[in-house]
């Protein structure tokens, strides 16, 4: 049974669905873990007592790896500013009414870039029961989803006990952003703005790592960058749509059922086949569509291997010392759980990760050079591709290689995977990147500046 004082009154405004609301998650029928004493994280501060406000600032070893100080084991004691969860300190925050988007959270003071805003508070709930939840709530007719990833084994469910966190809306331009804590050896959700604020701006984050099963939803956000549909930059969107690179036999979408939040019945249908994906959406909203913009991030279950900005976004969640892969594994976990047809899915897309490996849809280095006269640019080609075969072989008895890791990850429902392992599978990742640019340069090279024309000039 939960303590009491966790749940507190507040007013709402007039025509807001009734919720418990809770300033701590709940979780039915799993006690909380209780830490041994050994394995509580203790900084290293020392007290200034003249400035007792620069008690665990951002130098707090515990502050840097997104660790909450124990109360009673703080060397800074009751001035320790690191208990911003267990204590509750929220910015101020307001309720309002949107456009087409229900209810929003705005900033009822000035907040800062960096502040802990809020929690997402709900209930933690197994991915099975996240599974059946968001099936009835689908049945129910409920228009709004509340339900995030915790890790790859849990939920939190918001939709009948929450926080104010529950209300703050998606932008695919955001001020704000999810970060997990550890906080009394339990991972919990806030939401921290990433740039100054303005009383009175709305609050909203980007649900790139969450994909809510179920139909689409089309983007209100009205962002210039907007992707158009909530979630659709994450995998578990592109994969639940069958929406990935140029060229993939998987590009073919059937029936892509939208759903506009400002309405509550579906919109309308449109029929997307092969490569005319990216059009069609176009014609649904200006700007470009942008899926697969994050989709190559450097995500293990993604294997397209280019090293782009997400290593960054994903160790920020956590702060662990470890490469987090949070991301690419929460949607992973959705798409096997809250979207249809999964298993079958699921068993597609190991596939397919081989099929990538393998390099299937490579261009064929062989194949190429037959196409240049000289002998010399020929020989260049061929090495290249043997070298990039080598390299995607190794990147492929990398993944056989940590695989066991991954899974352990998913069962233990760890957040991080060791560095070790990390770090293989991006030197790995690498070399066969590398391969890949050698191959391209060497064929724009001998196409732009044929060897006759960029051979050194004789000595006069
Ligand atoms: C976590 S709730 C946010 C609070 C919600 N607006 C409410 O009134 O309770 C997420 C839901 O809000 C709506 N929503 C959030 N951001 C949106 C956006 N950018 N465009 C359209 N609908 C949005 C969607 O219905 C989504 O399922």
């Amino acid at each position: 049974m939960e303590p009491e004082f966790n749940r507190i009154h507040v007013q709402l405004p007039e025509g807001v669905a009734p919720f418990i609301h809770i300033t701590r998650n709940e979780r039915s029928g799993r006690k909380q873990a209780k830490k041994k004493e050994e394995d509580i994280a203790v900084c290293e501060c020392k007290l200034d007592p003249c400035k007792t406000e620069l008690a665990c600032g951002e130098r707090c070893l515990n502050v840097l790896t997104n660790t909450e100080c124990t109360p009673g084991y703080c060397p800074c004691g009751s001035y320790c500013k690191n208990q911003r969860f267990q204590k509750s300190e929220y910015a101020k925050t307001k309720l309002f009414k949107t456009e087409g988007r229900g209810w929003g959270l705005l900033a009822d003071e000035n907040i800062k870039a960096g502040m802990f805003i809020i929690e997402y508070c709900g209930e933690v709930i197994s991915s099975d029961e996240a599974k059946l939840r968001a099936q009835t709530y689908e049945t129910q007719g409920l228009r709004d989803a509340y339900i995030i990833s915790l890790n790859a084994n849990y939920y939190i469910d918001a939709t009948r006990k929450g926080s104010l966190g529950r209300f703050i809306n998606h932008s695919c331009q955001p001020n704000c952003e999810t970060r997990k804590w550890t906080v009394l050896g339990e991972t919990r959700v806030g939401i921290f703005a990433t740039q100054d604020i303005a009383v009175g701006t709305e609050l909203a984050y980007d649900y790139n790592f969450e994909w809510y099963g179920g139909v689409n939803v089309r983007c209100l956000c009205g962002a210039p960058n907007c992707s158009i549909f909530l979630g659709a930059k994450s995998q578990g969107f592109q994969e639940h749509n069958h929406v990935w690179e140029d060229g993939d036999d998987r590009y073919t979408v059937d029936e892509f059922p939208l759903y506009d939040s400002a309405e509550d019945e579906p919109l309308d249908k449109v029929k997307v086949t092969d490569s005319t994906l990216p059009e069609t959406l176009l014609t649904v909203k200006t700007e470009s569509f942008g899926l697969n913009n994050n989709g190559f991030g450097y995500k293990f279950k993604s294997f397209s291997g280019s090293v782009s900005g997400n290593i960054k976004s994903e160790v920020k969640e956590s702060g662990q010392n470890a490469i987090i892969v949070s991301g690419a594994k929460a949607n992973d976990a959705f798409s096997n759980g809250l979207g249809t047809g999964s298993a079958k899915r699921a068993a597609k897309r190991v596939q397919n990760r081989k099929q990538k490996l393998s390099g299937r849809k490579q261009v064929n280095g062989k194949r190429v050079a037959q196409l240049f006269a000289s002998k010399k640019v020929q020989d260049e080609l061929i090495k290249c591709e043997e070298e990039r075969n080598l390299a995607t072989a190794k990147l492929d008895a990398v993944y056989d290689e940590i695989r066991p890791a991954i899974e352990q990850r998913e069962r233990d429902s760890l957040d991080s995977l060791p560095t070790n392992v990390a770090e293989k599978w991006i030197e790995a990742s690498c070399s066969k990147l590398k391969a890949d640019f050698d191959l391209y340069f060497s064929v724009v090279k001998n196409v732009v500046c044929p060897p006759h024309t960029n051979a050194p000039n004789p000595d006069p």
